[in-house]
């Protein structure tokens, strides 16, 4: 199977490409990168030709963090429904997270999210939980669930509170090579908070969660990393505090990466209506000053990734109150263009930093041979409009979560195909 993409506007940091260029593959690979390809000249028929027409050309994203609740919360998301809706959102690989039902912490698990992943349409690497059942007191044997296909451990959701406990598994991941991604939380400190502490939950009357919280756990597993070699990867960075200590610990040499999440960019606790479930994540939307923060972190390369923390949850649940529904909102359809209209059409980041955090760089935390359209690599890309403008419509949402607080939000920037390893899985309607 030969497909050639036309005229597109190729940004592909990983061969410092910015330009137009045609793409010719050869079933899942790229075979040629080069402006203006004329098949004969190759002696190749072309079975399908995509007309890019100048519209953006980049390597498919890669979300780093994405709940998709199975085993155990099918009435939230399925594998299936997750991939439908990173496909429709320009994602070509997506990791999931362990807080399933049972916890992906053993090799049977992984293996039942494998064989779901089959049939999905993105490529879906599991993250494997730290503790038995992410209950924060026993190792797992993380050698043998990297062996069985886990690309990093993680205890999301929670973070492990016992240092030891966490400390050991960070030299155990520093001697097999694997990266450990923090959720970093103060569970005691947290208490019953439900949103940011500050003037809007007084206001509301419910109880707050302080920086503080983010920030003391993100010190101590710096700290950690720095003396056990672990590479480290921090989570849904939310605060100033923590991209002040991601900062410190890349300038001391520490290995170290940081995501945010478009909310956390977009969005700050003023930003809250009412009392709206549709509001509540953990980390909760911060000050504004914080969002400056993280917009300047990103602008900055501090922060080195976007990720979703696609969190969807059943309407039932996030119809009750904040202090009942649980955290969480889903990302995976909307990370694109409000990444795009937020901080791209502003001139916060560039085309090429734009990649970088949401396919290059989320590769190499991976260690996989992908987000880069180079020849010879494998053919994930997605093509964009990134003029089109549109309301973002949750009961559109392929996901079942409709978990968002972007409902009715204006934005530019349209997925119109979404190819995996040279086949196109997603293909806007209207394109
Ligand atoms: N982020 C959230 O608010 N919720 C996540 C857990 C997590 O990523 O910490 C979930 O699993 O629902
Ligand atoms: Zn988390």
């Amino acid at each position: 199977m030969i497909t050639l993409i036309k005229n597109g506007y190729v940004v592909d940091p990983a061969s410092a490409r910015e330009g137009k260029f045609d793409i010719l593959i050869k079933d899942d690979r790229v075979l040629k990168v080069e402006a203006n390809i004329k098949p004969d000249d190759y002696k190749i028929k072309v079975d399908k030709v995509i007309e890019a027409g100048g519209k953006f050309v980049m390597p498919g994203f890669i979300d780093l963090h994405v709940h998709l609740r199975e085993p155990g919360y099918e009435y939230k998301e399925t594998i299936l429904t997750g991939s439908l809706a990173a496909a429709c959102g320009g994602f070509t690989t997506i990791c999931a997270m362990p807080n399933t039902n049972p916890a992906l912490d053993n090799p049977d698990t992984l293996k039942y999210v494998f064989d779901q992943a089959e049939r999905g349409l993105v490529n879906i690497y599991p993250i494997a939980a730290i503790t038995k059942g992410q209950e924060g007191r026993e190792l797992n044997n993380i050698a043998e669930l990297v062996k069985a296909g886990a690309v990093a451990i993680s205890e999301d959701g929670k973070s492990v509170m016992d240092t030891l406990l966490y400390y050991k598994a960070m030299e155990e991941a520093a001697k097999i090579g694997v990266s450990v991604f923090a959720h970093c939380e103060d569970k005691s400190l947290a208490a019953d908070g439900v949103m940011n502490a500050g003037e809007k939950a007084d206001e509301l009357g419910l109880p707050g969660i302080s920086n503080a919280v983010e920030d003391i756990i993100t010190a101590r597993d710096v700290l950690m990393a720095k003396e056990t070699g672990a590479k480290l990867h921090l989570c849904h960075c939310s605060t100033k505090g923590s991209t002040f200590i991601l900062d410190m610990a890349k300038q001391k040499g520490i290995n170290i990466t940081g995501e945010t999440c478009p909310h956390y960019f977009t969005l700050s606790d003023k930003d809250i209506p009412e009392d709206d479930a549709n509001y509540k994540m953990n980390p909760p939307l911060r000050s504004p000053e914080d969002v400056e923060a993280i917009k300047n972190a990103l602008k900055n390369d501090i922060l080195d990734v976007i990720a979703t923390d696609h969190a969807p949850h059943s309407m039932e649940e996030k119809e009750e109150s904040m202090l009942k529904a649980p955290f969480g909102i889903v990302g995976l359809e909307t990370a694109f263009s409000i990444t795009w209209t937020e901080l791209v059409k502003t001139g916060i980041l560039s085309y090429r930093q734009l990649v970088e955090k949401m396919s290059l760089n989320p590769a190499k935390i991976l260690n996989i041979d992908r987000g880069c359209i180079g020849e010879g690599s494998v053919a994930d890309i997605v093509i964009i409009d990134p003029d089109k403008e549109y309301t973002i419509d949750k009961n559109e949402f392929f996901s079942m979560g409709k978990n968002t607080p972007f409902h009715g939000k204006k934005v530019y920037g349209k997925v119109l195909y979404t190819i995996v390893s040279g086949q196109v899985k997603y293909e806007y309607a209207n394109s």
